[in-house]
């Protein structure tokens, strides 16, 4: 490819940026976003070869735009280089959610367009920004893509190289199936370590809490270190599947309540140990 371009340069568009850089994947990279700073940073770095605030001198004579902003400005930046991209460029995206993905894409565009490939790279950390950026980021990970009926085949396999290059693994979803695991896998353990760490904040011994906090409590609430942009967005664009897990969450919080009340020892030892073999079954 000759020109890629990337609006939102942090952790996961600067970690592609960085990893196709290392595999000379195209000839330049060009990075857009609304922070100056941040798109300086990235081309200190390396990650990208030039960059502009303007989006549509952005997105011009791109072979492929890569969408790596949080999610609930991707309607935005896809309005604003509708009127000037071409119809042989492929538009792709890293967002963390789907359908909402496909949704502003059909708001700016009239329809998806054909050339347009939804995806998720099931890596990240709780860091955020281009600092973070690891060209070894997805290596040995997953990344989904949603294509729908009318998505252009040759589209789905230009995008799959471009992450295969990174040392990915591609595999297809639909959009509905995707949101929903997501919510399990990712937006229900996000939620549940952001009110953990609320949680423990608003107790008496907070102090001493964080002072004598070992694996367990740590483990558990890193990924509240995440971004609150990112995740204010996912729990609005993906607010009816989340609210589902975290309905389902409580229940069976309850139940563990009720044995935990009831001193039944016998049943909350099935239930430990039920929870721990199907983990080790997946995880060992
Ligand atoms: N962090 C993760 O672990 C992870 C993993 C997989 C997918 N994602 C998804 O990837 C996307 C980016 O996440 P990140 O962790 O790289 O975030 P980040 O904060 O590191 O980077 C986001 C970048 O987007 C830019 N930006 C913000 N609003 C913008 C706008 N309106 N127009 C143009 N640029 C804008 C910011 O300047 C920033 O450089 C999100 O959609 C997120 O859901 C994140
Ligand atoms: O490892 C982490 O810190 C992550 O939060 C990564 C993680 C996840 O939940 O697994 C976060 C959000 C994504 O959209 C994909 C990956």
């Amino acid at each position: 490819m000759e020109k890629i371009c990337i609006f939102g340069v942090g952790l996961i568009g600067g970690s592609l940026a960085l990893a196709l850089k290392e595999k000379s994947f195209c000839r330049q990279i060009v990075g857009c976003s609304r922070n100056e700073s941040h798109l300086k940073r990235a081309q200190d770095l390396g990650a990208i070869d030039s960059w502009t605030l303007d989006p549509c001198e952005a997105a011009k004579d791109a072979d492929l735009i890569f969408l790596a902003t949080p999610v609930g400005a991707i309607e935005a930046v896809l309005k604003s280089i509708q009127g000037c991209v071409s119809e042989q460029t492929i538009i792709t995206d890293g967002g963390s959610c789907k359908q909402s993905v496909v949704d502003a894409a059909e708001r700016a565009f009239g329809r998806l367009p054909d050339r347009f490939v939804p995806g998720h790279p099931i890596a990240g950390k709780e860091k955020s920004g281009v600092d973070h950026a690891d060209a070894k980021l997805y290596v040995d990970h997953k990344v989904i893509l949603t294509p729908i009926e009318t998505t252009d085949p040759t589209a789905v396999a230009a995008v799959t190289e471009m992450w295969e290059t990174c040392g990915a693994n591609v595999q297809l979803l639909n959009v509905g199936q995707h949101d929903q695991v997501l919510a399990a896998t990712s937006h229900l353990p996000h939620v549940l370590a952001y009110a953990l760490v609320e949680t423990v904040a608003n107790t008496t011994y907070v102090s001493e809490i964080f002072e004598f906090a070992a694996g367990g409590f740590r483990d558990s609430s890193r990924v509240a270190s995440s971004d609150p942009t990112m995740w204010r967005d996912i729990c609005e664009y993906n607010r009816d599947a989340i609210l589902e897990m975290t309905s389902l969450y409580r229940d069976r919080l309850e139940s563990l309540e009720q044995l935990i009340e009831a001193g039944d020892s016998d049943g909350l030892f099935e239930l430990f140990s039920r929870a721990r073999k199907v983990r080790d079954g997946r995880f060992g």
